[in-house]
């Protein structure tokens, strides 16, 4: 395996480092980064001056903050070097194996749709590899510390064998393989759902606003076509996967393939990076195929973003849309999480710096400067496309040549349009819109010999723009919404002499990172970018030197090998702390054993949750979550057989505890043989009797009314969220108001209530998912537990000691004391309350509880209860007293052995739930009434 860490945690030794690199002792999450990115960097710098002294090369220029060396390759450098370095791909040690204790590389498959090369046909079986445009190609192609192999569309289509066969011959020695996509495919994919739809969407712009119908129509073809094409992606990315790679999944071109390729292999590290924003949930919540998408990426182990916005926009989508958990981690799916951070892109800027010494870029540089004596340059350099803003960026322009008439002739906007997505009507509307307003520009300012806009629909090669670049005063990047922007950054790499100024969105990424070093705009606000424009070509130049030293020092050390380097790392850390998390995960419940178990037994107890362990489902699949089901719960349908089964069976007593109220439990089991226990076990009655208390004496109440206050408030203020009010405690739900809303809420609520009505009161406050619960001190179900024996003992219910618990639940930590109750593995004397309530001796592995006769009350409703002081203090010190005195009346007094449980007949399990003290777990409701119903067949068997 290449990777540094994993499972079989390998220690890499490195020269000069002392290494135990070990993720069990490193044991935050932090830590282990923090490790992995000083390996990562004098790793770097290891292989930065083996290949200098490799190559033995002369150092003509070594700029001393960035240690910058011009080499020999760097003198034929251009867009035909890049190509070659692809292929090179600068490797110190190939394949997995390991040179003078260095690790080597890890194999590293990025998977975009673009490759970085374009291959157009020159015979039946000859190709020519052409560079291909774009941010993604450029920042990817300057990450050399993997062994990186490229999988995508080679952007032609093949039809023929002959043709895939020679074409995936030349394009492996670029180590790229290619995915073959046929012209309908990439017509209803590329052009179709990725660039027509998702592109606008993901950018603001909405879908396409002319012939919407026709959109609406061809929307469902285009997203299988999408679909089919992600197939297509991953069965060649598992054809080639090998044991410990990292695969990296690019873009929105690729939303499904983190999904497709856990299912070919759960243990394939997978991670999801996007370039473009991702817009806020009320944009994507509009897109018709929302869930699946985000459902897919969420497949991935690490999803990636430019900036912490996106990230934030994405996280909120999966509460809003999915509605799962958002947490500062991530989004998390019952206990799965899937991490979710800002990695903001950079470029390879030492090839930018270097280029610019290299005589044909100074060549260019003086053919350039001679062109344009005697006027300011400014720069555009953009794909022509909406959202970079080129209509907007020329109006603006001209209406800084209207108001400042003396800079007619003293000022050139040199605008270079790299056509893009040409078969896309959206783009092609875009090239006639851009063409018609230039034209007119031109013709308006324009005078026999010069023009103020001079406008190419072509790419340049790369030293023609580094040229470029370095020649600018003033560059104008104006996008409408932006993922990153690149451009921007190669600006900046090529002004170390002129220090032009760069005059930048705000709606860009690179906002954010350039933001203190540029003039930032807003594009949509003509004047305002007019008046930036006579502003930038204005300013003093020692504003312009720090302004540009600000953006270059940022540039210079966020590249993107240090990007990719910290997406890797993270993602390979990613699959560490899952491992260590899943390792704290109880084991799912063995089913067949506890209905063994349960068989061989001759009294059994089976303690029963009710909310989300019994109730029937609320979704219809593919379905939304109903709201109004919801709001009440009722008891699965499934179950009515199974349960009476077990109700009526002799040996079997059933408990059905629960949080809910009487009523709800009366009129869902009001017709079986059982036990309630309702509000956490503060009620008790057995189906044929009355209600009774088995609330301690004087419990203290007097909080109820100014907490029933602020509950009101809030639930007035928080809309789709409602407060129940209990015997013995106050539940304020917002699981269905807006979930960032209700958590604000929530927090809020909080703090009115510790520092008012509750400060000096005896109550424990249980936060839930989507819920804050006020209970007086003492009550949970753990705590409730021996009360409810003790009666069901004294009914004469049981007749000999129980000799086999099942207690099963989807119960709030607080209420998981129940679960340690009946542990008869813990050891006597704990720490934990629950511990000291078992009399265990010491050398015998059953735990024993005796019986007294019942002190509870039959119920009568009465004004608040009040403990004495004395009592008040023990139940606020966390209840261990209260109950270690009730477990020695109930021994002391009576003697009756009740509870004779070994481990193995032992049974806690949670629902739904993956962190929990249980023993072991079921998924959901439906997993346990399989559970119930083998119980009750067994019971016909036996
Ligand atoms: O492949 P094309 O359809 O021709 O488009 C070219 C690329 O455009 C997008 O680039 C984005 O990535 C840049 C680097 O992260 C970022 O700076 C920029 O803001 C984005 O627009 C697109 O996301 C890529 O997939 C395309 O290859
Ligand atoms: O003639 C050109 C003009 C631009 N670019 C490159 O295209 C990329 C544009 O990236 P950016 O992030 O600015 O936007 P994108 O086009 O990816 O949306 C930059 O690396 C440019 O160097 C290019 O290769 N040839």
């Amino acid at each position: 395996m290449c990777s540094p860490y994993l499972d079989d945690i390998q220690t890499t030794k490195m020269p000069g480092i002392v290494n135990d690199y070990n993720p069990a002792i490193h044991t935050t999450r932090l830590e282990r980064l923090l490790r992995d990115r000083e390996i990562r960097r004098s790793s770097r710098s290891y292989s930065s001056n083996e290949d200098a002294r490799d190559a033995n090369r002369d150092i003509d220029i070594h700029r001393n903050r960035n240690n910058i060396y011009l080499s020999d390759a760097d003198k034929r450098s251009g867009d035909e070097e890049l190509l070659d370095g692809i292929a090179e791909s600068k490797t110190l040690h190939d394949g997995c194996e390991k040179k003078d204790g260095w690790p080597s590389k890890q194999r590293l498959l990025v998977v975009a749709n673009r490759l970085p090369v374009a291959a157009v046909r020159t015979g039946e079986d000859s190709w020519q590899l052409e560079i291909s445009a774009g941010g993604l190609v450029s920042a990817l192609l300057g990450v050399n510390e993997f062994e990186t192999r490229w999988i995508g569309w080679a952007g032609v289509n093949v039809p023929d064998e002959v043709g895939q066969r020679s074409l995936t011959e030349a394009l492996a020695e670029k180590r790229c393989i290619p995915v073959f996509l046929d012209e309908e495919v990439v017509h209803q994919y590329y052009n179709g759902y990725c660039n027509n739809i998702l592109w606008p969407l993901f950018h603001y712009l909405g879908l396409p606003q002319e012939d919407r119908l026709a959109t609406t129509r061809s929307f469902q073809s285009q997203f299988s076509a999408y679909k089919k094409a992600n197939q297509l992606f991953a069965d060649v990315v598992n054809e080639h996967y090998e044991e410990g790679d990292v695969v990296w999944c690019h873009d929105y071109h690729l939303m499904f393939l983190p999904k497709y390729l856990k299912k070919y292999n759960m243990q394939m590290k997978v991670g999801w990076f996007l370039h473009t924003p991702f817009p806020s949930s009320e944009i994507h919540r509009t897109l018709p195929s929302r869930s699946k998408l985000l459902r897919s990426v969420l497949a991935a182990d690490l999803v990636g973003f430019h900036t912490y916005d996106y990230a934030r926009h994405f996280v909120s989508a999966c509460t809003r849309i999915l509605g799962l958990e958002g947490t500062p981690e991530g989004v998390e799916d019952q206990g799965k999480l899937t991490r979710v951070a800002a990695f903001p892109i950079g470029i390879d800027s030492s090839r930018f710096i270097r280029a610019l010494e290299l005589p044909e870029v100074k060549d260019h540089i003086r053919e350039l400067k001679e062109r344009f004596a005697g006027r300011k340059v400014m720069l555009g350099v953009d794909r022509l496309d909406m959202i970079k803003g080129i209509p907007q960026k020329i109006l603006a322009f001209e209406k800084f040549l209207e108001e400042n008439p003396v800079w007619q002739d003293k000022v050139v906007l040199l605008q270079i349009a790299v056509p893009t997505r040409t078969d896309v009507p959206e783009y092609q509307k875009l090239t006639c819109q851009v063409h018609e307003i230039v034209g007119r520009i031109n013709g308006r300012f324009g005078t026999l010999t010069a023009v103020p806009i001079h406008h190419l629909d072509r790419s340049l090669d790369f030293h023609a723009l580094c040229a470029l670049y370095a020649v600018t005063d003033v560059a104008l990047v104006t996008s409408l919404r932006d993922g990153m922007n690149l451009v921007s950054y190669e600006f900046v790499a090529c002004q170390a002499e002129k220090k032009g100024v760069l005059i930048l969105s705000e709606f860009a990424g690179a906002a954010q990172s350039l933001g203190a070093g540029a003039i930032l705009v807003n594009p949509w606000n003509i004047t305002e970018v007019a008046a930036s424009i006579g502003y930038a070509l204005t300013m003093p130049a020692d504003e312009r030197e720090k302004r540009h030293q600000h953006n270059f020092m940022h540039i210079t050390t966020h590249t993107s090998q240090e990007w990719a380097g910290t997406f890797v790392s993270e993602l390979n850390d990613t699959i560490v702390e899952a491992q260590l998390r899943t390792r704290q995960i109880p084991p799912l419940l063995p089913t067949r054993v506890a209905v063994e178990r349960y068989l061989q037994s001759k009294n059994r107890l089976l303690i029963l949750g009710f909310n989300a362990t019994l109730t029937e489902p609320v979704d219809t699949p593919g379905r939304r979550i109903d709201q109004f089901k919801e709001m009440e719960v009722k008891l699965h349908p499934d179950l009515k057989e199974p349960l009476n089964k077990l109700c009526n069976d002799p040996k079997t007593t059933v408990v059905i505890l629960s949080g809910s109220d009487r009523k709800v439990l009366d009129e869902n089991f009001g017709e079986y043989n059982l036990w309630l226990a309702a509000e956490h076990g503060m009620f008790l009655r057995r189906t044929k009797g009355d209600w009774m208390t088995t609330m301690p004496e004087n419990l203290h109440m007097d909080w109820v009314d100014s907490v029933k206050h602020v509950f009101e408030y809030f639930t007035e203020r928080t809309p789709r969220s409602h407060f129940e009010l209990r015997r013995t405690s106050l539940v304020w739900n917002y699981k269905h108001a807006d979930v960032e809303f209700g958590r604000l809420q929530a927090k809020d609520l909080l703090q009115h209530l510790w520092t008012g009505p509750i400060s000096n009161a005896s109550v424990d406050v249980v936060q839930g998912g989507r819920s804050v619960e006020v209970r007086a001190v003492g009550v949970t179900k753990g705590a409730a537990i021996d009360r409810i024996l003790g009666e069901i003992v004294h009914s004469n219910d049981v007749k000999a000691p129980i000799d086999y618990v099942l207690c099963v639940g989807h119960f709030l930590p607080k209420d998981e004391d129940i679960y340690t109750f009946f542990e008869p593995e813990l050891p006597v004397g704990g720490a934990t309350t629950s511990r000291a309530k078992i009399s265990k001796p010491r050398n015998q592995t059953a735990s024993k509880i005796s019986a007294q006769k019942s002190s509870f009350r039959p119920f009568v409703q009465k004004a608040p209860q009040t403990f004495s002081s004395s009592e008040k203090k023990t139940t606020s010190n966390g209840n261990g007293h209260w109950w270690s005195m009730m477990r020695d009346r109930l021994t002391v007094h009576e003697g009756s052995s009740v509870l004779d449980l070994k481990g193995e007949n032992y049974f806690s399990c949670a629902v739904g739930r993956k962190r929990s003290s249980a023993r072991y777990l079921l998924g959901s409701p439906a997993d346990v009434v399989s559970l119930l119903k083998e119980l009750a067949d067994s019971l016909s068997q036996s």
